[in-house]
């Protein structure tokens, strides 16, 4: 699994692609948002970002058709265009492109990106889709200002599932955007399959970008999924603050989507209000669930030997996920499309959990590394489901 990556050729129109991957949450979502650690690791199923910057000939593009900022998102069938012209008389003095320094969108540049959304014809089904618009349009002009290009995004991702969709597109873009824009550059080590993997410095300032469009997003990020999507593998976060797991034993979980669609925004300015009505008996949810993801982090670091190692530090993993299910259910985000999924795992004596802001989405399903000895089909029946 890697991090975002990119590859740019230098050649007449500029033109950058750029991927980042989606993750799980162990233990700890929206509690993270309170102050509460959580464990959270990225899976091999990628957002890829790629653009084409035309050159800016005289006035504003290179001729005509050249002279937009478009939009072309394949998965959903949806393309948009904003003329450059437009854009400037949109957002005016707003536009100014600093990609170096990444900055809020102002509720200035948020009215005006909406007027700009405005001009499009978004379908009422489809209308979810205008905050990843609007990460978009913050992103792009943030960091080329009004240059005329075109973004294809494209996604292994189901949207609005827990899954890190809304992180992974706002990391891919911030790193294509700021590859094309000169502002970072790739490192000397090579990822999976050919990618270029951006330097650390240049990884900090796509994921300082990523967590401004991912505000647009959820309201209110902890940053754990633009982080872990930016810098990939198994990570703990506390308050903005990263450590790196190193997971010597390989876990298993199967992931089922629910397909029941929710949204992140919502479920988290959900939490805060039942926060408010009652702080210290949520105060004591957010102080366990921080233990629980405390007591997992370091499980996971441990090394097990032998089969009857392997079996106990499983029990602990799941018996973790376990409580932590317990308290999102306290926290109100659980459905009855989760619990149906819990029920039925607890019939083959398997400990599943909600992964992301919940309300419908993914469930985890630890899968014990026995139940592979002993059941060898299992193998087979899971086979494309699990992700490491
Ligand atoms: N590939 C994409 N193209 C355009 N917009 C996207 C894309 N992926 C995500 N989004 C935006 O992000 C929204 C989904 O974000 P949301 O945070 O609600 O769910 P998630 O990120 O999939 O799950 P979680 O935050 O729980 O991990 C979509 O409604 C859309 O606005
Ligand atoms: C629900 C939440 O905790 C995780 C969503 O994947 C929100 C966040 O941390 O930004
Ligand atoms: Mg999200």
């Amino acid at each position: 699994m890697d991090p975002v990556a990119g590859t740019a050729e230098h050649r007449g129109p500029v033109e950058v692609r750029a991927r980042a991957p989606g993750k799980i949450i162990l233990t700890g979502e929206h509690a993270v948002v309170h102050g509460s650690a959580a464990v959270a690791a990225a899976i091999d199923l990628y957002t890829n970002s790629s653009l084409l910057l035309r050159p800016a000939g005289p006035g504003e593009g290179g001729g005509a058709g050249s002279s937009a900022v478009e939009l072309d998102l394949r998965d959903s069938g949806l393309t948009f265009s904003w003329p450059c012209s437009r854009l400037r008389g949109a957002l005016g003095e707003e536009i100014s492109a600093n990609p170096g320094a990444p900055a809020p969108c102002s509720p200035d540049q948020l009215a005006a990106i909406a007027r700009l959304l405005q001009d499009q014809d978004i379908p009422e089904a489809k209308i979810w889709l205008s905050a990843g618009l609007s990460a978009f349009l913050f992103l792009y002009t943030s960091i080329l200002g009004c240059r005329p290009g075109k973004a294809v995004v494209s996604s292994d991702l189901p949207m609005g599932a827990g899954l890190g969709s809304s992180a992974a597109f706002c990391v891919s873009m911030s790193g294509a955007l700021l590859t094309a824009a000169g502002a970072v550059s790739v490192g000397a080590h090579r990822g999976a399959e050919g990618w270029e993997v951006l330097e650390k410095g240049a990884l900090e300032l796509v994921n300082q970008w990523a967590f401004q469009g991912e505000k647009i997003i959820h309201g209110k990020p902890s940053g754990i999924d633009n982080s872990v999507s930016t810098f990939g593998k198994m990570i703990k976060f506390k308050k903005g603050e990263l450590t790196n797991l190193e997971s010597r034993n390989p876990v298993k979980m199967l992931i089922t989507d629910t397909r029941v669609g929710r949204n992140t925004k919502a479920l988290v300015a959900g939490v805060s209000e039942r926060a408010s009505r009652h702080p210290d008996a949520m105060a004591s949810v957010f102080h366990a669930v921080n233990t629980i993801s405390e007591e997992l982090s370091s499980i996971v670091e441990l090394v097990a030997e032998d089969e009857i190692a392997i079996t106990s530090k499983e029990d602990k993993l799941a018996e973790l996920m376990e409580m932590n299910q317990g308290l999102l259910q306290c926290m109100g985000v659980s459905h009855s499309s989760i619990e149906t999924v819990l029920r039925t795992t607890l019939k083959y004596s398997l400990v599943s959990k909600l992964t992301g802001a919940g309300g419908g989405g993914c469930v985890l399903t630890l899968i014990p590394t026995c139940i592979l000895f002993y059941i060898p089909w299992l193998h087979l029946f899971l086979h494309g489901f699990i992700q490491k």
